[in-house]
């Protein structure tokens, strides 16, 4: 049996995961694939860093392009991380009839469908499952699982630092600050942790999901996008009254052919499964026409969990090598993309107004949801004992986006309403 040779591209966090499946797991791994499965490169930034797993020293390289250039290297593990260099690494492995198993989504979502043209020119795989939801195998659900359904709504929570610091905010009052530094240790966050608190990380996971899901080329510029810097621990509190959990959710819309994709805080009615989802737990809830709801539940990052995506994205390149089928992967986006408008996206909204504490504002706030046709579904002004002005916690039936905004623009000029302090698109 010739062994597959395997080009590793990154030691870290999910690197190590990866030697330690491959290495753990070789006999179920050759049970399935009948040949062994061998790392025979490793590339790292720096070969005399300390690594909390023992490798055999001569395997690492600080060269892509030893690795690239080897011609017995049959699959190219990528999990360093990285866009424009990592590219035409992972295009030049392709030229080379190199197969790519990668666990970056900054890489696919930008650049995927280049990289998928280029494997099918090739005859390659290029295999993505844990570049979403690291553990949950959500990619090949989408992609097989629903290929007889018409996908309607994916709603996710797909990053799991920012769920981590949700939750510890939420359960145990703590800081934000200090609960990001914990996510940050446990190897949850991103090399730059702004990505995953600002919602980009989620972005690009979404423009991933919903290319697959809606089958249309959907970029990240489609992205509406806002993260989880805002949330104060006010607001969370005032979800709890209502019954609400904050979450950072991605949500994915198809109605007709017009679809809508954004990531944002949202206050999700709880007795909704996805509110329970706490930690570095991610969940998708998927729509379809036919099948109606489901969900998939799993850890969202971490060293394991993601690992496991990746070997088994290898599993897929061996079985398919075995069999001479590689690169035969039918096209995932061939319809035209047609997004919706802000007059088509709707939803029901939280808002937390600061105003002046006084006889008619009520009045003049209800005249502006009037002249927007916004109907209110509850107004609560919560004890501010010895605070000056009122607090107003507003929730709307659904709107339009587009109303949503005129009403926020007409509130922003209202000397009455000395603050907007927050406003939450509301699900479940
Ligand atoms: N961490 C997680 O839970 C998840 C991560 N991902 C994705 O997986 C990928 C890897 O993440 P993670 O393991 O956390 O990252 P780490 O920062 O822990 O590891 C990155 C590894 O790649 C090496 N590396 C980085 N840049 C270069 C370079 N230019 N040249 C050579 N080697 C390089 C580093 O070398 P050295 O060790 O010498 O510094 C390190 O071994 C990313 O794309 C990430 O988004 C996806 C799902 C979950
Ligand atoms: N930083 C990411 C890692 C997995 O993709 C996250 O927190 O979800
Ligand atoms: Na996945």
């Amino acid at each position: 049996m010739k062994p597959v040779k395997v080009g590793l591209m990154g030691l870290g966090t999910v690197g190590t995961g990866v030697v330690r499946i491959v290495e753990g797991h070789q006999e179920d791994l050759q049970g399935q694939v009948a040949s062994p499965i061998v790392i025979s490169k490793i590339l790292v930034k720096d070969r005399a860093k300390a690594r909390s797993i023992s490798v055999d020293h001569g395997k690492l390289t600080e060269d892509p392009w030893e690795i690239v250039r080897d011609p017995e290297i049959d699959v190219v593990v990528e999990v360093m991380g990285g866009i424009g260099s990592t590219k035409e690494i992972m295009l030049e492995a392709l030229e080379r009839g190199k197969h790519i198993v990668t666990a970056n989504k900054d890489l696919m979502a930008m650049h995927g469908p280049e990289i998928l043209a280029k494997a099918k020119e090739k005859g390659c795989d290029v295999f993505y499952e844990a570049s979403v939801a690291g553990g949950i195998p959500i990619i090949r659900t989408l992609i097989e699982g629903f290929s007889s359904d018409r996908i309607t709504k994916i709603m996710g929570i797909v990053n799991g630092t920012t769920n981590y610091i949700l939750t510890k905010m939420s359960q145990e009052g703590a800081a934000y600050a200090d609960v990001l530094k914990e996510a940050q240790a446990l190897g949850y966050a991103e090399s730059d942790p702004t990505s995953d608190v600002e919602g980009l990380d989620a972005a690009r996971k979404m423009t991933i999901l919903a290319t697959i899901g809606f089958r249309a080329n959907v970029s990240l510029e489609d992205v509406d996008v806002k993260g989880i810097s805002s949330v104060t621990q006010e607001d969370i509190q005032y979800a709890h009254q209502l019954g609400y959990e904050v979450k950072l959710l991605g949500i994915a819309e198809r109605q007709d052919d017009f679809i809508s994709v954004s990531v944002q805080p949202t206050m999700v009615k709880r007795g909704h499964p996805i509110a329970s989802v706490n930690g570095v737990f991610n969940a998708v809830y998927v729509h379809g026409e036919a099948v109606g709801e489901t969900m998939f539940y799993g850890p969202g990052a971490g060293e394991l969990p993601t690992a496991t995506s990746v070997v088994a994205d290898l599993v897929a390149v061996v079985k398919n090598m075995k069999l001479g089928v590689n690169g035969r992967q039918a096209s995932v986006s061939y319809k035209e993309k047609k997004l919706k408008t802000d007059e088509q996206i709707a939803s029901k909204y939280f808002l937390l107004l600061h105003v002046e504490d006084r006889a008619g504002v009520l009045m003049q706030i209800a005249q502006v949801f009037s002249q927007y046709d916004v109907s209110i579904e509850s107004v609560m002004q919560p004890a501010t004992p010895g605070q000056k002005g009122a607090e107003l916690i507003i929730s709307t039936h659904a709107v339009s986006k587009a109303s949503m905004n005129e009403v926020l623009k007409a509130f922003a000029e209202l000397s009455s309403v000395q603050t907007i302090k927050s406003v939450y698109r509301v699900e479940g």
